[in-house]
């Protein structure tokens, strides 16, 4: 049992109606998953309006209504407080009601474009080889030690979070990673936390449908940093255009990481081949199983970030040079009758599918053809469909284009999109295949003994959402049927 007015500390109340000095059950900001003596928090969403389950949130038993406008029936018996921001009050008493649990473990967030799961999966990997307890909130799973949960949302809402971080408490984890996503930050679902470090990987394209413009997703990540505490790192790219930027408001301890500009940590690629990376990192040599120059950015941040949290430099490049990909993250087979490689990577961003394609052809020799499949997700930002299609077509010697998770939208609609950035000196290099399994297939049949496949834009993930119905899809395991039923 927890007192109404011991979680409603550090929320900021414009009016309060009723008694704080109840005891309530659990806090909700779902009105369909309330009980006797529960808190409801309204939220004004994007698609509907908390406020408008107010009353059935009452008569499923709320005792205490958050809400941004009192309702015009005020019932007896049932507490209100007025907040100015209901998602920033409901990270607030999340924080509350579970005993503030990320002050009893480190807490680092990653944040930006792209790298933010690779990175926080790899520095749980990494200290958990240290001996360490850890835990981790990722797009991929959620870590407690060594329990698994299914992730919903690179960033769960804040209620969530807390919970597992007290999870994490009871479990004795010591350090936990998590990803820290633009809308984790706009929606308030961090606020509240007590960070031990932030990293900032780098900015690009991506959720313009969501950000207005590029400058307002830049300062939304931003205030991730900005509202670090004095005692946290603040851990930047250097390299990449936006890295200082992050840096200017906070007041965390500043440090940097970079290839190009100088930094706290420097690294230099001294080899990179399809069998990994050899990097020099603050002048000592380190291999790597991972692949490609922006796997030596997020090598760097793991070790710069494992050192600022106290790991000692020889046994944290041990380790880094243990660590293996993340789940769908330039992940490849490679059929063993007609050696046709095939690569299922996550590039879902402009910048994230250059990056892979870049790779790939620093890698490849000339007469080793690049067969790329992609599409883009439906539901999402539009406008960085047509960008894809150029870069897909520049860079690949063939491109199938195809569909990722539709989700709401017309398919053939979203292809088209892509379609239209191709430039005419490429058209003859692409061909579109609607059904994603038929597109992977296709790729398979045109390949020649020692082509790379490349399927993009999915990952790790299992379903293909479709019409607003998951369905079962694997890329690799799709993949892999297919290559071995080629026998040429
Ligand atoms: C655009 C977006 O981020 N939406 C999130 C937002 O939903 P919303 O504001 O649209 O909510 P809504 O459906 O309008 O409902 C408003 C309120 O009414 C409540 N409600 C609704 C119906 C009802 O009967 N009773 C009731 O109380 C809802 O619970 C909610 O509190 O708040 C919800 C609760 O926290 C989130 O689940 C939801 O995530 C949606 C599902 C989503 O797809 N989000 C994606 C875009 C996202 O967050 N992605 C990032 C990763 C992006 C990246 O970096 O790649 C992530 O961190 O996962
Ligand atoms: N440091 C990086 N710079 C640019 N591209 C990267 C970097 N790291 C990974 N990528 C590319 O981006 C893809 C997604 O990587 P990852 O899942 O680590 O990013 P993320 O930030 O977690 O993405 P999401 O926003 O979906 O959670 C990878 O499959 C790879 O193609
Ligand atoms: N976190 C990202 C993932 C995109 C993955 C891609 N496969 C898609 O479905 O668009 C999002 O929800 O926008
Ligand atoms: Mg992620």
């Amino acid at each position: 049992m927890r007192i109404l007015k011991d979680i409603l500390y550090k929320v900021s109340m414009e009016s309060v109606v009723g008694n704080t000095a109840v005891a309530i059950n659990n806090i909700h900001f779902d009105s369909r998953k309330v009980e006797m003596n529960d808190v409801f928090v309204a939220i004004t969403g994007t698609v509907s309006n908390g406020h408008d389950f107010i009353e059935k949130a009452i008569n499923q038993g709320a005792l205490v209504i958050i809400c941004e406008e009192l309702p015009t029936n005020i019932v007896n018996g049932v507490t209100y407080v007025q907040v100015a921001n209901s998602k920033e009050a409901l990270a607030f008493m999340a924080s509350n009601f579970y005993e503030n649990p990320s002050d009893k473990l480190k807490l680092v967030g990653v944040t930006g474009t792209n790298g933010k799961t690779t990175i926080a999966t790899l520095l749980y990997d990494l200290f958990t080889k240290a001996g360490f307890k850890v835990g981790l909130l990722s797009t991929v799973k959620v870590m407690v030690g060594d329990t698994l949960y299914e992730a919903v949302r690179t960033t769960p809402d804040s209620l969530t979070i807390n919970y597992f971080l007290a999870e994490m408490n009871a479990e004795g984890v010591e350090y936990c990673f998590m990803e820290v996503s633009s809308h984790g930050i706009d929606q308030h679902r961090t606020t509240g936390l007590e960070f031990a470090g932030g990293i900032f990987t780098n900015l690009s394209h991506d959720h313009l449908d969501y950000h207005s413009s590029f400058a307002e997703y830049r300062d939304v990540k931003k205030r991730f940093f900005d509202e670090l505490p004095a005692s946290a790192f603040a851990l930047t790219n250097v390299d990449d255009k936006n890295g200082e930027v992050m840096l200017q408001n906070t007041n965390a301890k500043q440090y940097k990481y970079g290839l190009k500009n100088y930094a706290d940590y420097k690294a230099q690629i001294l080899e990179n081949q399809f069998t990994g990376l050899l990097l020099k990192i603050n002048d000592q040599e380190v291999w790597s199983r991972l692949i490609g120059n922006f796997n030596a950015y997020n090598i760097l941040a793991i070790y710069s970030a494992a050192e600022l949290l106290g790991l000692e430099p020889l046994e944290n490049l041990k380790f880094i040079s243990e660590l293996h990909s993340v789940n769908g993250r330039f992940q490849y087979v490679i059929s063993s009758e007609v050696k046709i490689t095939a690569i299922v990577d996550y590039a879902h961003t402009p910048d994230a599918l250059k990056n892979v394609l870049e790779t790939i052809n620093a890698i490849r020799t000339k007469n080793e053809e690049l067969i790329t499949v992609v599409g883009c997700g439906g539901d999402r930002d539009r406008t960085k469909r047509p960008k894809m299609g150029h870069i897909a077509s520049a860079l690949s010697s063939k491109v199938i284009f195809t569909s990722d998770n539709p989700r709401t939208e017309d398919p053939d609609g979203i292809i088209e999109e892509i379609e239209n950035g191709v430039e005419p000196q490429n058209f003859n290099k692409t061909l579109s295949v609607t059904n994603r399994k038929q597109a992977i297939k296709t790729a398979c049949q045109m390949a020649k003994a020692n082509d790379i496949i490349l399927i993009a834009g999915k990952g790790h993930e299992t379903y293909q959402e479709i019409h607003g119905e998951k369905h079962d899809f694997d890329d690799l395991k799709i993949v892999s049927e297919f290559l071995k039923q080629l026998k040429k």
